[in-house]
């Protein structure tokens, strides 16, 4: 026994402990001086917790709600006792909470290399991804979107004709009736992975044409994608006790999904040397990159990336436009009104850049229902976040390293002293005044701002003109309030089930169709989102 207290052992392990407790002392000091060099005040609001060490009960809360649906309406609500920058516990470390415009652009943009994405990310995603622009940090990061880049820098101007054809499958799947319900939104899944895969890859899933697919590589390839996906999800949420969920199915589904991939990265490899020699455009953007690289896993590692930042975001963004028109005649009129000037004809590249009012909707809707409502980072570094400290949480603050911030652009794109009393409310005609600043990301900012911005409201306002081309009138086909689902990205719940009346049939209730002329007349307004503070 003695030995057991005295011994060398023991003695080893007491001299580790003071070591470790002698280093604490340093840490806190050596923060407390940075502190105080930086003029940082201690953040005052914090999170009435039951469990103050480890905040089991914040997260269990939490996990409740995602469950529920109300994950982000009970955050807004937390919003409102605990302001803009509070601070709670998370397993036993401290976890800022920030929708301050100021705070994000610090972390995005001007304090980039003070945060990474978080370490829950990088490994339940990279068991999907690899390594890719979505799974890493740093150097690899840079790597990966050095790489990607170009292909979004090209002209894209024909990419409307892809889109045509697209639409062309989706709108054939909407009955023509005038009465019968359906889900738009699983039909703009649908159509963004069909989209999506053409114009990366050169090759349509065809989700949107069952009858050509049944019990193809490809509807199996789609299963796993979205097993794996939820997995991915699931995990990193669930992160570091995601082990106590069943990962049965995971790793095959990966085997299918990678092992698809894979014959499109090698054709784009076998085309590479034929492209070279004619000198011809590269058609998609897998051909782009393969001009770059022949690592066959890193070419599919960014293929699955893109495909899984592209997808998802634009479906949920079309579907809750959808949703909300069903339920806003006026808005609808409006649009219908706008494009009154194509006469029919499907628009061009350019045309779409004229669309103001449908644009302003477009933000309108990224602005109410952002497609990733909630990021976080981890401080790489002890840093500061600009505002959040003192009695009127106008002092910097201290974030030590390791520190997580959650950033929740739902609550930010809510505020009232922002955007207004109305900040509710869906108002397209805010955006004739509204700053495009800081206040409002939906795309994020800074070096790791969406690289597929400029794509996605292209496709979005594309398939929303022919959509109004084709149907004069369109009802909600439930009474469902708008609910979060909130995986991968966010989307409705509920989808967006409505009922669409053909322009060639005669609706029954129609709407008051009186063309309404836009104040200000179809000017060309090129929306644009914050911009990177540094090159990216
Ligand atoms: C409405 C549609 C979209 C929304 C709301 C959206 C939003 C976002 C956001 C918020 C991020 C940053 C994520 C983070 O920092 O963790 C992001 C990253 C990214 N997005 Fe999008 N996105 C959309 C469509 C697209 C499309 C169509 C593409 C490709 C064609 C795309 C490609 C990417 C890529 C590659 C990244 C990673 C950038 C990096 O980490 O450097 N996105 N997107």
């Amino acid at each position: 026994m003695d030995s057991i207290i005295f011994g060398p052992a023991a003695f080893n392990s007491q001299v580790r402990q003071c070591a470790g407790a002698l280093s604490n002392v340093f840490r806190r000091r050596n923060l407390r001086v940075l502190a105080a060099k930086l003029g940082c005040q201690p953040l005052l609001s914090q999170f009435r917790h039951k469990d103050r060490i480890f905040g089991l009960d914040l997260l269990l809360e939490s996990a409740g709600q995602l469950k529920q649906h109300t994950y982000l309406e009970n955050s807004l609500k937390r919003s409102l006792i605990y302001g803009n920058t509070w601070s709670a516990r998370g397993l036993g470390k401290d976890v800022i909470h920030t929708h301050e415009p100021e705070n994000l652009r610090a972390v995005y943009c001007r304090q980039f290399n003070d945060f990474v994405i978080t370490d829950a990310r990088v490994k339940h995603f990279s068991t999907l991804l690899g390594s890719s622009v979505f799974s890493t940090n740093g150097a690899e990061w840079k790597h990966s979107r050095a790489m990607l880049r170009p292909a979004f820098a090209i002209d894209r101007a024909a990419d409307v004709d892809i889109f045509e054809r697209h639409v062309q499958k989706m709108i054939k799947l909407i009955p023509a009736d005038g009465q019968s319900v359906v889900d738009l939104q699983d039909l703009f899944f649908r159509f963004t992975m069909d989209l999506g895969t053409d114009i990366f890859f050169g090759e349509s899933l065809n989700s949107l044409q069952d009858d050509v697919r049944k019990d193809s590589d490809a509807r199996r390839f789609e299963e796993a994608y979205e097993a794996a996906k939820k997995h991915c999800v699931r995990n990193t949420q669930l992160h570091p006790m995601y082990w106590l969920r069943s990962q049965k199915g995971f790793k095959e589904a990966v085997v299918t999904v990678q092992d698809f991939m894979d014959r499109f990265v090698e054709r784009a490899l076998d085309r590479r040397q034929l492209l070279k020699d004619s000198e011809a455009q590269s058609e998609t953007f897998l051909d782009e990159w393969a001009k770059l690289t022949s690592d066959k896993v890193k070419l599919r590692s960014e293929l699955l990336s893109v495909l899984l930042a592209a997808r998802d975001t634009t479906a949920a963004l079309l579907g809750n436009l959808f949703f909300v028109l069903a339920r806003r005649p006026d808005v609808w009129e409006k649009m219908s009104s706008e494009i009154q000037f194509l006469q029919g004809e499907r628009p061009t590249y350019e045309q779409l850049k004229l669309l103001k009012y449908t644009k302003w909707c477009m933000n309108e809707s990224l602005r109410l229902h952002p497609q990733v409502p909630v990021h976080v980072r981890t401080a790489s570094k002890d840093t500061v976040l600009p505002v959040g400290g003192g009695k009127d949480g106008k002092s910097p603050i201290l974030v030590p390293a390791g520190t997580a911030v959650v950033m929740n652009t739902y609550c930010l794109h809510r505020r009232e002293d922002i955007w207004g009393e109305d900040a509710q409310v869906f108002r397209p005609e805010r955006w004739a005044a509204s700053p495009l600043d800081w206040s409002f990301i939906p795309f994020s900012g800074g070096p790791r701002r969406c690289l597929g911005a400029d794509m996605a409201i292209s496709e979005a306002v594309y398939i929303t003109v022919r959509l109004l081309q084709h149907f004069k009138e369109i009802k909600a086909g439930d009474a469902e309030a708008w609910q979060e689902d909130l995986a991968v990205t966010c989307s409705n719940l509920h989808g967006a089930r409505v009922i669409l009346t053909p322009a060639d049939v005669d609706a029954s209730a129609g709407v008051d169709s009186a063309p309404i002329t836009l104040k200000g007349g179809l000017e060309c307004l090129e929306v644009e989102y914050p911009e990177t503070c540094l090159s990216a």
